[in-house]
């Protein structure tokens, strides 16, 4: 029945009305809906459609037919300036025990750890309730193409599970109404159409285009009559399956024969499939967020990686194959400033550059993502190494070029069409319909040149993941400049050891030099008088050494003062030193010496030098050795000039021994 919006005037009904309520159509269109089905009930459908457009559940009224009494199920919603009323009879279910077998299936539903056996529990449940011959599931793909996901079916019918369904079967417009209605039951497919009867009230009350699409019970539209042609189905009930972003799928069931369905397992079946609708988007939940956390992980360990340095290459080596697992990519790369690497199968290094270099100019916010990439503008005229699909996620605070990138590489599939899918049918379908399949010849389809798609929730990951990278590669080009000035530091800093080298050593034997022998004598001195403790200066001059130089050249002369330095300070004690004084001179201070130390460790270094030897000159040579003993008077000058002296005396007294300044 349609009735006005106010629920005070009957303005059409089905020709069959009598079946069911005793009054004849025409006459029915005179009386007013309180009469036809109580007061209560209109009072209670009145109210609830003043705030709602439909109402929140089924009525029910009794009704003698045929001396027998009929329970009516009356559901009514409103559309547009009319209020649609349908009724059917509520069929009883003789001895089926329905809520014990409804919650065991439900109970299997709750249990169901897989999107897959999810689906499998459902048709069969749906099938064990409602008996139709065959109940499949299938969803729409992206381009509103079903695939059936899962079948139950009676005995010698042939599957159809794994086939595709074209979107020409179900056009857009018509997704759109089962995800606002959700279901639909045709009873009989080859019954006759029923009339409506309008009363003449209707252009009266203005209540124009009624559409009662959103009725249960409904005859079936020519398109979807092809479709169910093609299965040879005689009855049919269709269960949307609906998420957040609107028709996910269907639940079909059909039989070939005409099946008058109780409400009641209607609804029951209805139950089932909400709560595999709830299970279902909870299971994705639960894998979208287990692979989030999967990445999160990775990412946790890579801020550990940020504060030690790693460089984006390492991390590649660290976490390539982790990564490609998650996303399950064959290979990727990146591009920074500093470096471009890649992990696993990607196209070669000068092609992800130039994507790089392209996206930045073509692409703008956020990641982007192809599983084509051979029809990509973007790809034109590039190495891809066999990669199909790609996913790149731009570096933030990059350069402007700094891009993470996934590959996979081509999936061919072969998709198996219960008859050859229109695509020009997609957008909207055609008014003729002319142009509909009308046998069902399975169709199969090869599809090459394509990856598996990449999810939002994979480019939501690489985004993140992206971020990261480029936190990395910017702590990492930190990391080497603060190595670069690490290396100039240290190179600095031997300078300088060379330059403190230069100013205290001899370049010709390593030792001390003279300006370095006067500081320490100095100190000596002062210790010595602070203290009382004597200490001996020896003045060493090796002999006729202009000798050396002539005979054997003025190298040989620089090596063996060279060797002399190196012989004399093998037989210092450790807290005496040596240095050379000039030209052949050499003095050793040689610390809390007393005069006779001071002798004896000049004859030690008198016995050093004369058995001393270097390759290029077969004699060797000697050294005359002054010994100076501190008095508490001296001054570096006066001690210095006694050990000269007495070098001196040496010298005159025969070479190669040792003089004292005692009483000099
Ligand atoms: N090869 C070399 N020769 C040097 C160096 N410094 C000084 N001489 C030379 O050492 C020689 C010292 O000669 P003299 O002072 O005449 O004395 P001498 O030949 O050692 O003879 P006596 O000291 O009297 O035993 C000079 O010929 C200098 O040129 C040096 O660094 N390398």
């Amino acid at each position: 029945m349609v009735l006005d919006k106010d629920l005070s005037l009957i303005v059409q009904c089905s020709a069959n009305a009598q079946q069911y309520l005793r009054v004849a159509a025409d006459e029915l269109l005179d009386q007013k809906p309180e009469q036809v089905l109580g007061k209560r009930i209109t009072g209670k459908a009145r109210n609830e459609l003043r705030t709602g457009s439909r109402l929140s559940g089924p009525l029910s009224i009794q009704r003698d037919i045929d001396g027998r009494k009929t329970r009516l199920q009356v559901n009514a919603f409103r559309s547009g300036d009319a209020v649609i009323v349908e009724i059917e009879p509520i069929t009883p279910l003789g001895n089926r025990r329905l809520m014990g077998t409804v919650n065991q299936w439900l109970t299997r539903l709750a249990r169901a750890e897989t999107p897959g056996a999810l689906m499998d529990i459902l048709v069969a449940g749906v099938r064990d309730i409602t008996r139709f011959e065959r109940v499949l599931v299938f969803h729409f793909d992206d381009e509103g193409h079903g695939v059936c996901l899962a079948e139950d079916l009676a005995e010698g019918l042939s599957p159809v599970v794994g086939q595709r369904f074209a979107a020409s079967d179900y056009p857009a417009e018509q997704r759109e109404k089962f995800a606002a209605r959700e279901v639909r039951s045709i009873p009989d497919l080859g019954a006759d159409a029923v009339p409506v009867v309008s009363s003449a009230a209707l252009s009266e009350h203005r209540i124009r285009d009624i559409d009662a699409s959103g009725t249960v019970l409904r005859a079936p539209s020519r398109r979807q009559r092809n479709f169910l042609d093609d299965f040879n189905a005689r009855s049919l009930l269709s269960l949307a399956i609906v998420g957040q972003t609107g028709l996910w799928g269907m639940v079909t069931c059909i039989s070939a024969t005409p099946m008058p369905l109780a409400p009641t397992l209607r609804d029951a079946a209805r139950t089932l499939v909400t709560m595999a609708t709830q299970r279902l988007f909870l299971l994705k939940a639960r894998m979208e967020s287990s692979f989030l956390l999967q990445v999160q992980e990775s990412r946790d360990f890579l801020v550990e990686d940020v504060k030690a340095g790693l460089s984006p290459t390492a991390m590649l080596e660290k976490y390539g194959n982790e990564w490609l697992v998650f996303f399950r990519a064959a290979g990727l790369a990146f591009r920074t400033k500093g470096e471009i690497s890649g992990f696993g199968v990607t196209p070669p290094l000068k092609t992800i550059a130039e994507f790089a270099r392209r996206l930045e100019q073509s692409h703008g916010q956020g990641a982007w993502v192809s599983s084509r990439l051979r029809n990509e503008p973007l790809a034109a005229g590039l190495e891809l190494n066999g990669c199909c699909g790609m996913l790149a996620a731009p570096l933030p605070g990059e350069d402007s070029e700094g891009w993470l990138m996934f590959f996979r590489p081509e999936h061919d599939r072969t998709f198996y069409w219960a008859g050859k899918p229109d695509s020009d049918a997609l957008v909207s379908a055609p008014a003729s319909g002319q142009d509909l399949h009308r046998t069902f010849s399975a169709w199969q389809e090869e599809v090459r040149g394509t990856s598996d798609p990449w999810k939002p929730i994979e480019r939501q990951a690489a985004v993140d993941l992206g971020e990261d990278v480029a936190l990395l590669a910017s702590a990492s080009e930190i990391t080497r400049l603060n190595e670069m000035l690490r290396e100039e530091q240290q190179a600095l800093a031997r300078a300088n050891e060379k330059l403190r080298e230069a100013v205290s050593h001899d370049s010709l034997t390593g030792i001390w030099n003279r300006y370095r022998t006067e500081q320490e004598l100095d100190k000596e001195l002062a210790k010595a008088r602070r203290h009382k403790l004597p200490f001996c200066v020896l003045l060493l001059d090796v002999d006729h050494f202009k000798r050396v130089n002539d005979t054997w050249g003025h190298e040989a002369g620089d090596e063996l003062l060279g060797h002399i330095a190196c012989e004399v300070n093998g037989v210092l004690r450790q807290e005496d030193h040596i240095g050379r004084w000039g030209g052949e001179e050499f003095v050793v201070v040689a610390t809390g010496a007393a005069r006779e130390d001071g002798v004896i460790l000049a004859e030690r270094i008198r016995k050093a030098v004369a058995g001393g030897r270097i390759s290029r000159m077969p004699e060797g040579v000697t050294a005359s050795i002054g010994v100076a003993t501190w008095r508490p008077e001296d001054k570096r000058k006066e001690l210095v000039a006694r050990a000269d002296r007495a070098m001196y005396a040496a010298k005159t007294g025969g070479r190669n021994r040792i003089e004292t300044d005692q009483g000099l």
